[in-house]
């Protein structure tokens, strides 16, 4: 669990050098996170200083955790989520954050089909710079990844309904089903989906679709060893199973972001990880290409 509510003055001085160099407050909060921080202490400590005001003195994590307050859970509710062509059963469920794990979203051979196409379209993956909001490769995503803009064809639109089905969002407020594949020692830190209020680059990001307000990551194989989707502020580790799913949200009409959705893709073993990531948006994403977090 990460849990440091404390600022030495070595890492005082660390953000503020950092902020001066012109970092971005999200990249020193999800490094800070990486090094055992809260990721909520961290969030007003880096933006206190970039402020020019004093950091807060450590809180208890209880209190931190109601900073952010969510609406109510756009996942429906039940042991079952319908949709039009397949019934999803929901396995757990995590209040707040509203996370839930949820069983056979895809069936084997939709899993095997959506690897099949995208075998030979892979590139290396990138991520969001969150000063001017442009793609880099970085070396915390070693992964290869393709999309498939939505509704591409029949076999995608079928998919890109029933996940906006059980997302509870409109198909268009979605951004194209992104695939990704993990090799042996692939993997993805933990970071945030959700653009960061703070950051320049998220209002480039932010001005079709708005904000993302859910993420939906279904595993189309299953791993031999490593590769667990963790939150690491929860100290929860999902284990990729093939046609499975986690779901989450961290957004609310406000504007605020749960920095309790710090998460990332351990390291896989043994074998290869592939995935896909769905997106939401607080409006219509149109038919664009993907953002990526
Ligand atoms: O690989 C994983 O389990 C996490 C992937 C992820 O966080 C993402 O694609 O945004
Ligand atoms: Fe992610």
């Amino acid at each position: 669990m990460a849990t440091h509510t404390q600022l030495t003055a070595q890492w005082h001085d660390w953000i503020v050098e950092n902020l001066a160099r012109g970092c971005a407050v999200q990249a020193l909060v999800e490094d800070m996170c990486r090094s055992g921080f809260d990721a909520t202490f961290a969030h007003a400590a880096v933006e206190a200083l970039a402020r020019g005001e004093q950091p807060p003195a450590a809180t208890p994590l209880k209190a931190q955790a109601t900073a952010y307050v969510a609406d109510a859970p756009r996942l429906p509710a039940g042991n079952v989520i319908p949709t039009h062509d397949r019934d999803v059963r929901v396995l757990l469920r995590v209040a707040a954050p509203t996370i839930a794990v949820l069983d056979q979203m895809l069936s084997d051979e939709e899993c095997d089909e959506l690897i099949r196409r995208s075998a030979d379209k892979l590139q290396r993956s990138t991520t969001v710079d969150p000063v001017n909001g442009g793609y880099e490769v970085i070396a915390a995503r070693s992964s290869e990844g393709t999309f498939f803009p939505v509704n591409a064809d029949d076999f995608i639109a079928r998919l890109d309904r029933r996940i906006a089905e059980l997302m509870n969002c409109p198909v268009e407020n979605g951004e194209g089903l992104q695939v990704l594949h993990y090799g042996e020692g692939g993997e993805y830190q933990p970071h945030f989906d959700y653009f960061s209020p703070g950051d320049p680059g998220s209002e480039a990001q932010m001005v079709v679709g708005g904000q993302r307000v859910s993420t939906l990551l279904i595993y189309l194989n299953d791993v031999a060893q490593g590769g667990a989707t963790v939150f690491p502020t929860l100290g929860l580790r999902v284990l990729p199973k093939k046609g499975m799913a986690v779901y989450f949200e961290y957004s609310n009409r406000a504007g605020q972001v749960d920095p309790l959705t710090l998460h990332g893709g351990e390291p896989v073993e043994k074998g290869e990880k592939w995935i896909i990531t769905k997106w939401m948006r607080q409006r219509s994403y149109g038919l664009a290409a993907p953002a990526e977090p």
